[in-house]
């Protein structure tokens, strides 16, 4: 007591010596303080994280993948650290806990893109490069109304979904239980459900224009990652590097088979009866233009625009669903005793005369956590696209500066063995409570991201991996051809994970 009145008698002498002291001494007090206050900001500012050579930061240790290596770090540097990547710092969130409070809690600041090479490619329109503007919510929106049908009951999206089932089936069943490389069918059904929601058509496999989508498509995808190089080191877009030419032509390429769709889709047009997303959209750019004719390009409701829209929905929605499908494929010729139990579960709640629809899954406990756990352990898309901060904001006692880019581990979150047992271990049974119904709401469950940015096309996404995964195993047993390589579950590297090539034989049922 007598020495907490000592002390706090001595700061008042003081204060009083303060307030008595000359004006330059205010200041002076000022100063420090404001210096003080500036050097322990500066000093928490950014994550820590491990140091990298000199220009190329730690590139050269990232490894073919990096998510790999990001989970490796994260238990070295915590949840949330960063790396400074060529000229780029870039901030890694692991784990469920930091990405939900990013994404979701602390959305606002944390909804931005970066301005990277896909920005140079596309000037940052459509949805998944745009600024979190309002440009970007009222596209991201518009598009999410049009998909909303799917879902509940059979709708007109599950239909295009469900034709292109029964075309993967027919082509399964030409190769009279023989083993196939799955990989190029499932790619045309696919492609082909975005060209059926996109352009309200579908095409044969033979279609010169299709195949040159299809190309167009395969070489984008091939370049990307190379391409990416340059999101690092700037410098390195101003070579004339074959990658980067590439991506720019067959970007330009796919826009100018999206633009002649359009023109064919304003030929005739019946705003009454709109066939498909370009339709919609075309019906609603007249409606803005006729409301006010001064502001047509205003929010980017524009011919011109929606080619981006739909280019993003292409590129968006045929690699994630056609790897998604193969993991489901491959993960089934693994693990051949959970295929046994999913067919029984279809056999009894769906049988063998009609085919699975959406309204089916309620009833399908055993084949939904099968799916999730297909998600979960094959990690389609492993980093979420990077996110920038758009002001400056708090994570883990760090300030994260506006402008500073941020991925998020997902693959962490899918392989904490803090919250999954034996995470390594396939095991549909985790989504299953005891009594095997589907536990829902899992906190560190999250393929699609989270928040305001998550995936446009998630619903969509899970109507085409439901309905292809369980029409397939309806009709197919899917096995390993005699002496054929077992497949694992470690994938190609990229953006997305995808299974290496397999044979797989599709074993008619009956
Ligand atoms: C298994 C399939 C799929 C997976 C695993 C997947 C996963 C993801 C992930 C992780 C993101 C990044 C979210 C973020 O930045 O935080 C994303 C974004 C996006 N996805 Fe998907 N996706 C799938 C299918 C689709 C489909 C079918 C479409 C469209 C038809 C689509 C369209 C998009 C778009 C447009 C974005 C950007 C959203 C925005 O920036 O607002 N995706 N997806």
């Amino acid at each position: 007591m007598r020495m907490a009145v000592l002390h706090s008698s001595v700061i008042l002498r003081c204060l009083a010596r303060l307030l008595q002291g000359s004006f330059v001494s205010l200041v002076l007090v000022a100063l420090a303080w404001a210096l003080l206050q500036y050097n322990s900001r500066g000093m928490k500012r950014l994550p820590h994280g491990p140091t990298g050579l000199p220009l190329l930061g730690y590139i050269p240790f990232l490894g073919r993948k990096p998510y790999l290596t990001f989970t490796r770090l994260a238990r070295r540097y915590g949840s949330v650290f960063s790396v400074q990547l060529g000229a780029k710092l870039l901030v890694v969130l692991n784990g469920r806990k930091a990405i939900r409070e990013a994404f979701v809690t602390k959305s606002r600041a944390f909804s931005g893109r970066p301005r990277w090479v896909l920005n140079r490619v596309n000037q940052g329109k459509g949805i998944a490069n745009q600024q979190a503007n309002p440009t970007w919510r009222e596209h991201r929106r518009f598009v999410l109304s049009v998909m909303r049908s799917i879902g509940e009951g059979r709708t007109q999206m599950e239909n295009k979904v469900a034709e292109e089932v029964s075309h993967l089936i027919a082509e399964f069943s030409s190769h009279h239980g023989k083993a196939m490389d799955m990989t190029y069918p499932v790619q045309l059904a696919f492609s082909n459900v975005i060209c059926s929601v996109c352009f309200g058509q579908r095409y044969q496999p033979n279609d010169p224009d299709f195949k040159r989508l299809l190309h167009m498509a395969d070489v984008f995808f091939s370049h990307l990652t190379s391409a990416s190089a340059a999101n690092f080191i700037p410098l390195l877009w101003y070579l004339p590097l074959p990658g980067h030419r590439a991506v720019q032509e067959t970007y330009a390429g796919i826009l100018d088979f999206v633009s002649a769709r359009v023109e064919e889709h304003k030929a005739n047009l019946d705003p009454d009866s709109p066939r498909d997303l370009i339709d919609i959209y075309l019906i609603e750019i007249a409606k803005r233009r006729a409301e006010s004719p001064d502001l047509p390009t205003e929010n980017g409701f524009t011919e011109d625009y929606v080619q981006h829209v739909v280019a993003d929905l292409f590129f968006g929605g045929t690699e994630t669903v056609n790897a998604g499908v193969l993991w489901g494929f491959v993960c089934m010729v693994m693990y051949p005793d959970i295929q046994t139990r999913v067919q029984e579960e279809l056999d009894e709640v769906v049988g063998q005369n009609r085919a699975p629809t959406m309204a089916d899954r309620a009833h399908l406990p055993y084949t939904q956590a099968t799916l999730q756990e297909i998600n979960r352990r094959c990690n389609v898309i492993p980093c979420a696209i990077p996110h920038v901060t758009t002001e400056d904001v708090e994570m883990n006692g760090f300030i994260l500066p506006k402008g500073t880019t941020v991925t998020a581990n997902l693959y962490s979150a899918h392989m904490d063995p803090v919250y999954w047992r034996e995470p390594e271990r396939f095991d549909p049974t985790r989504f299953l409570d005891e009594t095997g119904t589907l536990i829902k709401g899992n906190d560190s469950y999250m393929p699609f991201s989270l928040g305001p940015r998550a995936c446009l096309g998630e619903q969509l996404a899970k109507c085409e991996m439901f309905l292809t995964f369980t029409g397939i195993l309806q009709k197919f047993r899917l096995e390993l051809p005699e002496g054929g390589a077992p497949p694992t579950l470690d994938g190609l590297p990229g953006i997305t994970h995808a299974p290496r090539a397999t044979k797989i034989r599709p074993v008619p049922r009956d």
